[in-house]
């Protein structure tokens, strides 16, 4: 049976090769305490001459010496411990935070939205953090502080057993002291950390969102939830420092009271000739070079239970599922995408935990039932529907952020799960209405789309997502750290920076989830040029918001409620969806109320009528009947079959 590792084995595991360092520094530990033990002994020496009369001025030198040298020795081999020991735990320190980091790029993406923003830093920074003090310092050090004891009680024994065993007169009663602040600590750890991460969050969230706060006038509120959870903690922990606080200090007490058996027991022997006057001076010397090291340990012992409880919250972190994935890559020819049959619950991922065991469970949280589309290769399809249809989960399933409970996903027929992360990554850009910049030069966080471009090939990337024009605005051009930049940029010239960098990446399948806002028409304008750009030759995938952009697409799915309720051209789906039909007209009358000057087609709504449509009062038993009626894909017709609208590559019709 394999022997389950003990926590501080796992921990050491990160260290690398480092391990060996660890034990030796452990080692000149002890020796440098065992060192401080040498001076008591010069000493003694030095007292039994004078007290038998034969001292030497050159005798006392030496001792002197002697004693001298081994301060020498506890120093140097002190240091050289704590250097080795520190020089371990940030190795530690490194592997924790990359396997932490590791495993959330790794993991289901659910699974790494189920923790907030605050409870990952606070575990990335501060937790593995709080690992090094005890790590570097109370590991060795605390093996030292429990050698010297060890040997001053041999030391003592070698004196006279009877005052070795006085001296464990107190420890008893300190180690029943102890253990029950163990026992009463040890119940608190895990809320503790509880406390601790819920305050972490709460800080999080309120200057993440102190844009909104302001804006709703809520400071107040949100304010108080962060006061909140900082007097949480502040009352638990004043809680929890109270209920021990007597055993603590009592054990505090106890425990390095050695002088109270050795002192009287050594003068009475002593008195009663049993041992001589300076070997009673030495066992008093040697009790109190104890008490410094007893109580070290005791607080050390404190330090140890909380990196326990530390390294074992890491373990959920550490150990958190990864999606499985192929090592070697796959053979793949083609680009064209197939989904078959694709079930998919958010939760339902741990298909083991939910749907395994209760169908019913499953089928409850599901959020797509059993979705099938192919996206033939340089196809330019588009995914609409009401909010909350489905329409991003498909794209987030495409791009692996999840895998489905049921069914399969196909590029160039091979299923997405046998081949590698690295290798689906390299077939498919995803550009996301939430477009991040890393903290770093506009330049390079284009360049992230392919890290062995050159300059000149990036600037063309920009060229061709419309960015340049805003770059050279901006005082340092493209060496503009985004962080700066990032917050005089619009959304639309976000999202242009992120196309660029898609651009550079020149994946055959590219997804994009289209921004929801309407934004202003010179934008939108540049928008659908780096789009087109990035989309030439591609297998096009839009979650389209703006039905005026995809009205050329090769083909538009209309979701509803995870299923798909219509599929076909826009003059197909106009004439035989009753809610394409009201999705389009709604689009355009809102279109033409957001901008009239650029009306495209058909009367401009009143404004009374758009919110008749947007807030769904219309015509109820309509939709029900489509539902119904139109559960089966519609089959694909020839393109174009009205003559209304131009032939096109995808890509080139995007705009
Ligand atoms: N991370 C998540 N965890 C749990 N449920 C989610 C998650 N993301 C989306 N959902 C739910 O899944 C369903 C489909 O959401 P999805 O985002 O795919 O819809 P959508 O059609 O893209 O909506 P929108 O047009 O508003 O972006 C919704 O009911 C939504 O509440």
């Amino acid at each position: 049976m394999k022997r389950k590792e003990s926590w501080i084995g796992s921990l050491l595991g990160y260290a690398g090769g480092q391990k060996g360092k660890f034990l030796g520094s452990i080692l000149l530990s002890v020796i440098s305490v065992t060192a401080g033990l040498v001076p008591y002994y010069c000493l003694y020496r030095v007292i039994a001459q004078f007290a038998d009369g034969t001292v030497q001025r050159s005798n006392i030198w030496m001792w002197c010496g002697a004693a001298l040298a081994a301060y020498a020795v506890k120093a140097l081999f002190f240091g050289l411990s704590t250097g080795l020991s520190h020089h371990v735990a940030y190795h530690v320190l490194a592997g924790l935070r990359l396997q932490v980091a590791d495993r959330f790029l790794h993991a289901p993406l659910g699974e790494v939205q189920r923790h907030s923003i605050g409870e990952i830093k606070n575990i990335i920074v501060d937790k593995i953090e709080q690992i090094e003090p005890p790590l570097a310092h109370v590991v060795p050090e605390g093996a030292g502080h429990l050698a010297l004891p060890i040997v001053s009680l041999l030391a003592l024994a070698s004196v006279d057993i009877r005052i070795a065993l006085a001296s464990l007169v107190t420890l008893p009663a300190a180690l029943i002291c102890m253990i029950l602040t163990f026992r009463i600590s040890g119940k608190n750890f895990e809320k503790y950390n509880q406390s601790n991460a819920y305050m972490n969050s709460a800080i999080v969230e309120y200057i993440e969102g102190i844009e909104v706060i302001r804006t709703f006038g809520r400071a107040g509120v949100s304010y108080e939830k962060y006061a909140g959870a900082i007097r949480d903690y502040r009352t638990f922990v004043v809680r929890w420092m109270s209920s021990t606080w007597v055993t603590m200090k009592l054990a505090f007490a106890l425990f390095p009271s050695t002088l109270l058996g050795t002192l009287p027991v050594s003068l009475y022997l002593a008195s009663r000739g049993a041992i001589t006057a300076p070997q009673a001076a030495l066992a008093v010397m040697l009790s109190m070079s104890m008490v410094t090291s007893l109580a070290k340990l005791e607080v050390f012992s404190n330090e140890i239970q909380q990196m326990k409880a530390t390294v074992e919250e890491l373990q959920q972190y550490l150990t958190m599922p990864a999606l499985p994935e192929p090592e070697k890559r796959a053979d793949v020819q083609k680009y064209d995408i197939q989904m078959k049959d694709v079930h998919f619950s958010y939760g339902g991922n741990m298909q083991e935990r939910e749907c395994g065991r209760s169908t019913q469970k499953c089928e409850e949280n599901e959020v797509l039932h059993g979705i099938n589309l192919d996206l033939p290769q340089g196809s330019f399809t588009a995914l609409v529907g009401p909010s909350g249809s489905g329409k991003s989960t498909v794209a987030r399933l495409l791009a692996r952020f999840w895998d489905p409970d049921k069914g399969q996903i196909l590029i160039g027929g091979v299923d997405i799960r046998d081949m590698p992360l690295s290798q689906l990554s390299e077939y498919v850009s995803f550009v996301t209405q939430d477009n991040y910049l890393f903290r770093c030069s506009l330049l390079e966080n284009i360049r992230m789309g392919n890290p062995q471009a050159t300059d000149e090939q990036v600037k063309e990337a920009a060229r061709a997502a419309q960015c340049e024009e805003f770059i050279r605005k901006l005082p340092q051009g493209y060496d503009t750290p985004a962080g700066e930049a990032g917050k005089r940029l619009s959304g639309g010239e976000k999202q242009r920076i992120a196309i660029a960098r898609m651009i550079l990446k020149d994946a055959p399948v590219v997804i994009l989830d289209e921004a929801t806002a309407f934004t202003d028409p010179e934008n939108e304008d540049k928008i659908q040029q780096s789009i087109a750009r990035l989309a030439k030759g591609k297998t096009l995938l839009v979650i389209a918001h703006r039905l005026s952009t995809i009205r050329q697409a090769d083909n538009i799915v209309v979701l509803e409620n995870g299923n798909i309720l219509a599929q076909g051209t826009q003059e197909e789906l106009l004439k035989t969806c009753p809610l394409y039909r009201d999705m389009w007209e709604a689009h355009i009358g809102a279109k033409e109320w957001a901008v009239p000057a650029s009306a495209e087609n058909g009367q401009a709504k009143s404004p009374d009528k758009q919110m008749k449509k947007h807030s769904g009062e219309q015509k109820p038993e309509k939709q029900m009947k489509n539902r119904s009626g139109e559960q089966k894909p519609v089959k694909q017709t020839k393109r174009n079959s009205g003559g209304q609208m131009p032939e096109k590559r995808a890509g080139e019709n995007y705009v």
